[in-house]
Formats: structure tokens, sequence, C-alpha cells
């Protein structure tokens, strides 16, 4: 155990101390608390850790976590479970700013300043109510060796069992994964998915099969629809494969997409990473059949969903193909959309891109330190910020998404 005081928050969920000369990462906490510290991992110059304690000053922004067995020591999943709502988005928004600063450095500082861009992270208005609980359609868990749904305790491979995850929407709840009925039917180490889509019934992943309940196998595809504004975008996706999250993130990411990338009728779109499409509809149906997009997606089963979800837009094709600096270079597109994981494009391919002849580039980005490598990139070889939005698509969690458009 050690005390220290926190005084910055950190990328990644942490805020930020010091003891006898090295930096300590520690979660659970807020700037300003003097705090003891469960070290749970130390290096020559670094120590992390959780907040066991707060022995002075605590912060007004504290709350009683509400999921004590994600809590200090806990299973990960919702490292700000202790920060009030509306100060996690202050949060974020510090974490973008000082993370565009640290890796962008000022040059993209003033450049945004320049371009009128004031980094902030909203949060959705209807998740204020519920604290950002309850938002989740997908739900992640392994089986211990007891037989029981069960998470992993932060940063290690030790299984806890738990009782219920309040992040997941109610409907993952009627598929009771913790009651009596599923009793006997997991077995050590299999993973559990639990899946709420918003246009047909819940189903349970174990391992590959899906279940709407105990013995009653399911079909792998669910239907997610989506309204944005007066428009409906329906899907056909597979229960295992990648979704947005957050009940209202579908919408709200083709929404940010579509502003940002202002597409024309007759456009020609690329979308790199499209997943099942989920963007590659609404864009198919802007450029209208006088355009077209090609997208590109590394998992050939999310390119078979999105040729399911594209049949009526012959116009609009996916291609299953690993993103690369070669393949790149070689798409012409007047708008290019990217939506990569986590690793961002890296600094090859965004600059590759930048050089390429589209009007516009849109980056969809769910990690800011990527995000702010590949904008300077971009930037440095002569791209020019006109819009950044940002949404907390995560509450509790140190996560968020920004959208970024360039010309
Ligand atoms: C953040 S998801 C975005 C998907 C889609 N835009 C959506 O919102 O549903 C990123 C996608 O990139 C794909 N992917 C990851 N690495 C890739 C790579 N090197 N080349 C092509 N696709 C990749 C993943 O399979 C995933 O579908």
């Amino acid at each position: 155990m050690i005390d220290i005081e926190l005084t910055d928050i950190a990328h990644g969920g942490a805020c930020v101390g010091h003891s006898d000369g090295r930096a300590v990462f520690a979660r659970f906490g807020l700037p300003g608390e003097r705090v003891r510290v469960a070290v749970t991992e130390e290096r020559s110059k670094l120590l992390r850790g959780d907040v066991v304690e707060v022995l002075d000053n605590p912060s007004p922004h504290r709350i009683d976590h509400p999921w004590p067995v994600a809590g200090p020591l806990g299973v990960g999943g919702a490292e700000l479970g202790h920060v009030e709502f509306d100060y996690q988005s202050e949060w974020k928004t510090y974490v973008l700013n000082s993370t565009l600063r640290r890796i962008g450095g000022q040059r993209l500082v003033d450049h945004l300043a320049e371009s009128g861009i004031q980094p902030h992270v909203f949060p959705f208005d209807g998740d204020r109510a519920n604290g950002g609980w309850h938002t989740r359609t997908r739900v992640e868990l392994t089986v211990d060796a007891d037989g029981f749904p069960a998470m992993y305790r932060n940063g290690t491979r030790e299984t806890v069992a738990v009782g219920h995850v309040p992040l997941a929407v109610a409907e993952i709840d009627d598929l009771e994964v913790f009651g009596g009925s599923w009793a006997g039917q997991f077995r050590p180490g299999q993973r559990l998915r639990a899946v709420a889509p918003s246009g047909s019934d819940p189903v349970l992943m174990i391992d590959k099969n899906a279940f709407w309940a105990p013995l009653m196998p399911a079909e792998p595809y669910v239907r997610e629809d989506v309204v944005v504004g007066h428009n409906l975008y329906s899907y056909r996706v597979r229960a295992n494969g990648f979704w947005q999250v957050h009940r209202e993130a579908a919408a709200q990411l083709i929404a940010m997409v579509m502003r940002a990338a202002a597409v024309q009728p007759g456009d020609n779109v690329v979308e790199l990473y499209s997943g099942a499409g989920l963007l590659t509809q609404p864009l198919a149906i802007e450029v209208g059949q006088g355009g077209s997009v090609q997208s590109l997606e590394g998992v050939r089963q999310a390119v078979e969903d999105a040729r399911a979800n594209l049949r009526e837009f012959s116009w609009a094709t996916s291609r299953t193909s690993a993103v690369s600096a070669q393949l790149v270079g070689k798409e012409a597109g007047d708008v290019v959309i990217a939506d990569p994981p986590r690793a961002g494009l890296g600094q090859e391919i965004a600059t590759i891109l930048a050089g390429t002849g589209a009007n516009r580039i849109v980056l969809v980005s769910c990690d800011p330190a990527s995000m702010a490598r590949d904008i300077r990139a971009m930037v440095d070889a002569g791209r020019k910020v006109v819009s950044m939005e940002s949404v907390d698509m995560f509450p509790n969690t140190h996560h968020f998404e920004v959208v970024t458009a360039l010309v």
C-alpha cells in the first residue's frame, strides 16, 4: 500500500500521482484526492494500482460505485463507476484535449484552434437518468470453474463470479443468464455473449452457438433496426460479430458520420473497416445509383452480413480485405470513411490516405491516442481538420468515440 496525492487524470481510466520518484497510475481516484493505493503492478519507472481508501480531500464528484464487484481490485469494465455522471464527460473531455496535446503536439492543438474546433465529449442526454448504466446491448462473460457466469479480475486471468451486469440493457436481464434455468448448461472456460438487438429477440451465445433460452437453439443472426431522424436502416448481423454496444450508438454514429462526410448524390465513397455495413447502408442511400460505395472489411463473416445488408444497393460493394498501405494508396474516392479498431490507422496508412485525391476524409476513432497520431499525420501531410465531434458511447468506462472530418 502507498499513500499519495492524485494530481492529474491519465488516458486509460486512472489518475496520476507520484511516489518516491515514480509515477503512480491509480484507478478509482479523482484529481485532488489524497488516497491509499493497493499496488497491483510495479515497474522500474511506474506503479499501477487501485484506490482502496480516500484519506483526505474527497472529490465532490465522487459517488459510491453502484457495482462493487467492478470497483477497486474487482473485475474490469466499469473503471469510472465512482465518478458522477456529468463529471465523466468533463473527465473524458480533459483526456481528449490532453492526449491531442501530448501526442499531436502544439502544432495540432494550434491547428484545431485556428479551425475553431474545441474538442468536447458530450454524454447521451438519455443516459443521465440512469447514470449511464443499463445501456449496453452486448455483454461478454466467461464461465468459471464452478460453471457460473464470471468476469476476469482486472488485468488478470482470474475469474470472479458475477450475479448481474448493470452495464447491460434490461432486455439482457430477461435472458436470466445468472438465474436458475441455465444452471448446469455452462461448462468451465466457455465464452458467453448476451445480445439484445433492437429488431429481434435477445439471444445468448455459448461459444459459437446461439440460444433463445436453455436448450432452445437460435439462429446465429440477429436484426438491428436503427432509426436516424425519419430514416430506418435495417441490418442482419451475426450475433457474435462486431456491433456498436451502446443502445444509442449505431444511430448516433450514423448521424455523426453523415454530418462529417457531407456526401452528395453521385459521390464515389471508399469505406475502410466497414464491419457489417452499419455506415455503408446510409452512405449508399445518400450517394444514390449515380454514385458508388466500396467498403473493405477484414472479417469475412462481417462482409457476408454487409452483402446481405446491401442487397438493394447494387452500387455499394463490400470486399474482404485487410486494410493495408498499398491498398489504401490505390483506392480512389471523393470521400473516404475509416472506422478502424483501437489501434487506429497507423502513421503510414494515415499519411498515404491524406495524399490520395479524396475531397474529404472522415476518421472514426475509439482511442484518443491513436486518433491524435493519425490526425497529426494527416495534418502534417497537408490536410485540414474541419470538424471534430465526440460522444460518450461507453459511460462508466474510460472509452469514448470521436468523429473527425478533414479536407
Ligand atoms: C470499430 S469496427 C467498425 C465497424 C463498423 N463501422 C461499425 O460501426 O459497425 C472496426 C472493424 O474493422 C475490422 N478490422 C480490424 N482490423 C482490420 C484490418 N486490418 N483490415 C480490415 N478490417 C479490419 C474489424 O473486423 C471491425 O469490423
